[in-house]
Order: structure tokens, then sequence, then C-alpha cells
């Protein structure tokens, strides 16, 4: 079972810079913005679509897309950026789907999307990352560093999500407001303290310990995170189905829970409802001994 990283942060926080380094440290990289251009590539359907949305002023004189006047009239424009997302995002969609299917089944995919938060795509992964820098300093570094012009780095950023609903999405915040340095040596942390403990979590099947095992204060901890990501007290039973909604997963990996079916494989995703009649909630964290487990009601 692949372990997918979503990553994510404004424009200019360095997503890109992080999605490097998490390549060299071993990881599929899924590039949102390289797939967005694939799918409006020259001679595509996507591309054919645009020209026939936005007219001929918007394609370069050798046929391809002209990136900086399609820019230029959707981010200004909010009706023509939903217009142009209408037209790309369900194709991004597809062709990204087809790059997770390749990536190995061990791998760790971790997905550079820049819109994760405005699409509510947190569900989607079993981690989610997001890449810190207060908007001021990220202004900065795209027109000084970058070259952009000012207001059209202040026009994206208008586009996106701010800075306080980005971290209310995170599971783990990358400050990047040092320097490169210290941008590398949190994320070499990010990946040997939370990604390949995660990953070798999965793949064991968390190992060890049955339901019960924790200490009593660790068990009753775990419950009480679950219940938090239930948003109501457990009973004795608990449906499934519940533990599947998009809201309840999500909130339950932003505690750092894994939901694992009765025999203690991982669930896969959408399928904690899945043949076994009893679900086990584990914490992520490999030190824990906590277990709860859940009969089907
Ligand atoms: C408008 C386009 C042609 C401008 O191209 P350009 O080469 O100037 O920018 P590029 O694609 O490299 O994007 C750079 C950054 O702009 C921001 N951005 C891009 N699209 C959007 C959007 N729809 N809303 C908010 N911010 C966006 C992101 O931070 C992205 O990292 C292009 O961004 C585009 O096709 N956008 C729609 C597709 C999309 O939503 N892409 C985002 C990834 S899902
Ligand atoms: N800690 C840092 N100190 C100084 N410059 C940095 C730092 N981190 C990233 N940069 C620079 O800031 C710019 C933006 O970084 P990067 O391109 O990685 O961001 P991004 O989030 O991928 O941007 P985009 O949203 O446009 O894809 C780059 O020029 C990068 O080299």
């Amino acid at each position: 079972m692949t372990l997918r990283v979503g990553l994510s942060g404004g424009i200019g926080s360095g997503k890109s810079t992080v999605s490097a380094q998490l390549a060299s440290l071993g990881a599929v990289v899924v590039d949102a913005d390289a797939v967005a251009r694939e799918v409006v590539g020259p001679g595509t359907p996507g591309l054919a679509q645009i020209a026939e949305r936005f007219g001929p002023d918007v394609i370069a004189a050798d046929g391809s897309l002209d990136r900086p006047a399609l820019g230029q009239v959707v981010f200004g424009d909010a009706q023509a950026r939903r217009d142009l997302e209408a037209i790309t995002h369900p194709l991004i969609r597809r062709r990204s789907q087809q790059l997770f299917e390749a990536a190995p089944d061990d791998a760790v995919v971790a997905h550079d999307v820049p819109l994760l938060v405005e699409l509510g795509m947190g569900a989607d992964y079993a981690l989610t990352v997001i890449v810190d820098v207060a908007e001021e300093e990220r202004l900065r570094r795209l027109v000084e560093l970058r070259g952009m012009d000012e207001q059209a780095a202040r026009s994206r950023i208008r586009a996106q999500a701010d800075d306080g609903q980005r971290r209310a999405a995170a599971d783990v915040l990358v400050d990047n407001s040092g320097t490169l340095d210290d941008l590398r040596r949190r994320v070499d942390d990010l990946w040997s303290g939370r990604i390949v403990p995660f990953r070798e979590h999965l793949a064991d099947g968390i190992p060890g310990s049955a339901p019960g095992a924790g200490s009593a204060g660790e068990d009753e901890r775990l419950r009480a995170r679950v219940e938090a990501a239930l948003g109501r007290p457990l009973g004795e039973d608990v449906d499934p189905g519940a533990l599947d909604e998009p809201g309840v997963r999500h909130g339950l990996r932003r505690r750092g829970l894994l939901v694992l079916t009765g025999d203690g494989q991982a669930a896969a995703e959408g399928r904690a409802s899945g043949a076994s009649d009893e679900v086990v909630i584990a914490s992520a964290d490999p030190a824990s001994a906590a277990r709860l487990r859940l009969g089907v009601g």
C-alpha cells in the first residue's frame, strides 16, 4: 500500500523545494502544476476547450497555450478562473490518478498540489504537509528571487486560501521562514521522523499488540482522540460507515490515528466497512501500544 502524502502551501512557500528534497529521499512526486501543464499541451482536448472558452488571445503563435496571457485573465476574474478550473481540474485529477497507480506498491507518493486546501483534498492523504511562510515573505521571495511582478503575485495570493486556513488543514507544518538550510533539516526530520516510520508501520500491518495492550492512560487518550474525530462519544459499537466519512477519516489522521480491519491490516481508503466485523483504531506512532477495538454495530 502506498503512503500518500499531500504537500501544499501558498504560492512561493517552497513546495517545489520541499518536493525536490522528498524526491531525492526516495518519494515518488506527483506535481499538480506539471500535470496541469501536460493536460493542456499542444494538440490536447484540454487546450481546445480553453481556446473555445477564452478565444485566440490566449493561444501563442506556435499553437501552445500563452500562459502569461491566460494568467492575466483568470487571476483578475474569479468567474474566468472557475471556468478554467472546470476545464482543467477533471483532466488533472484523471492524469494524477494514473500517476498514483503507476507508483510502486510500497512507495511514498508526495502529491505537490497548490490548491489542496481550497479543493478540500485533505482526506485523500495519510498525512497533509503544509509549507508555512507568512504572506509578505512569500511575496518578497516571488518578487526578488523569482522576478515576478508584485501585482501579479498579489492577485494569485488573493485567489488562494489564507495562511490560517492552510494551517488548520495541516497534519504537519513545515516552517520555511528561515534559511534554505533550515528547511533542508526540517524536511530530513519530516522524512525520517514521520514519513518513514508511518510507511513501516503500514507495511508491517501494525505489528505487536492486541487491542487494550496500551497502558490504561494510553487507551483512554486514544479513545478521547477517536471521540474528538467523530464529534461524539463512542458507545460499545460503532457504525464503520461513520469512520469512512471523509471528514472523520481526515479527523482521525490529523490526530495521528489509523483505522485497521479486525485482523490488523491497515484499512484501505473507504474500506473500514469491508469484510471484517470489527475495526481497530491504532495510533500511527509506532511507539504506542494503544489499540481500540470497535464491534461493528
Ligand atoms: C493560469 C495558468 C495558465 C497560469 O500559468 P503559469 O505558468 O503562469 O503558472 P503555473 O501554472 O506555473 O502556476 C504557478 C502557481 O500559481 C498558482 N495557481 C495556479 N492556478 C491557480 C488557481 N486556479 N487558483 C489559485 N492559484 C493558482 C499556484 O500557486 C501555482 O503553483 C495556470 O496556472 C493554470 O492553468 N491554472 C489552472 C489549473 C490549476 O488550477 N492549477 C493548479 C494546480 S491544481
Ligand atoms: N528558506 C528559503 N530562503 C530563501 N529562499 C527560499 C527559501 N525557500 C524557498 N526559497 C526560494 O523561494 C522561491 C519560491 O520557492 P519554491 O519555488 O520552492 O515555492 P513554491 O511553493 O513551489 O512556489 P509555486 O507556488 O510558485 O509553485 C524560490 O525562488 C526558492 O528558491
